[in-house]
């Protein structure tokens, strides 16, 4: 009869480091996105901020102007938050009059870029095409693409809602390399913008299939799915862990929502992934 001991069972994977951020979207003069960026390096420098605070991703897009500002508060803060962009040129260089360059922006201390916003789509003419584009030069400058997705109608329930969203993931997740981190904002269009978020339901089992989706779930690079569309305080625990995080709008556009939301995210229960 073997001795042999049964190898232990692997642990528990924990799931990955929670991100939460805030887009000022074209809300917020220069002025007022310092003094958003200053109150919040406050909030997250006082004696009494919340100790998980440091468990959790922390970052903000301002608009395109007032980003090297607020890159050079948060290094003068010495805190860890993020500064991202609303959106960039998929060329790094060129005769392209207007446009903002990946590689200035990674120059400049920006760490991650949005792209693909419903708003983008709907108003500036992008596509999945131009977002995978975008994304690929995002990663080619050493920052993370932050990729909006989400179904434009509401009422079609989950199955449509994934088909829609999945077909968005998976242009983006073929045009960057397979190693490359990645964070998809699930945004059901018709949630933005709206007086409350999608119902908690749809939310959860939307992100779940993508998570579990062929196109994520076998990815080297970590791929991170938070939720945005009126979401702020009081949202993510109802969100039962199910997304990696928030992507805020208008309800943080207060700092003290924001470091409220940010809280809550940080002290709610880690789930554990089977
Ligand atoms: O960029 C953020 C999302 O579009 C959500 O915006 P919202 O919360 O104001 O609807």
């Amino acid at each position: 009869m073997s001795t042999t001991p049964d190898p232990p069972a692997p642990a528990p994977r924990l799931r990955q480091r929670r991100i939460v951020g805030v887009s000022t979207k074209m809300y917020f003069s220069a002025a007022r996105t310092a003094s958003f960026v200053n109150a919040l390096l406050t909030l997250l420098a006082a004696p009494d901020a919340h100790p998980l605070l440091d468990t959790i991703d922390i970052f903000i897009v301002p608009d395109h102007v007032a980003l090297t500002a607020a890159v050079a508060q948060v290094v003068a803060a010495g805190q860890k938050v993020l500064v991202g962009a609303q959106n960039c040129h998929a060329e790094d260089a060129g005769a392209f009059t207007g446009e903002v360059s990946p590689a200035v922006l990674a120059e400049v201390g920006c760490a991650l870029v949005e792209l693909g916003h419903a708003e983008r789509r709907r108003l500036f003419g992008e596509t999945d095409a131009s977002t995978a584009g975008k994304a690929a030069a995002v990663v080619r400058n050493g920052m993370v693409p932050l990729v909006c997705v989400g179904e434009v109608t509401r009422g079609g329930g989950v199955a449509v809602a994934v088909e829609e969203v999945l077909g968005q993931v998976r242009s983006v997740l073929e045009a960057v390399p397979e190693d490359a981190e990645v964070v998809l904002a699930y945004e059901p269009v018709w949630a933005i913008g709206a007086s409350e978020p999608a119902p908690v339901g749809h939310v959860c089992e939307v992100v779940r299939r993508v998570r579990e989706s062929e196109e994520v779930k076998g990815r080297e690079g970590a791929t991170r799915i938070v939720y945005g569309g009126s979401a702020g305080p009081g949202l993510f625990a109802r969100l039962g862990g199910e997304v990696d995080g928030l992507f805020l709008g208008r309800f943080a556009h207060d700092p003290g929502q924001f470091y409220k939301t940010l809280c809550e995210v940080a002290e709610a229960p880690r789930l554990r992934e089977s």
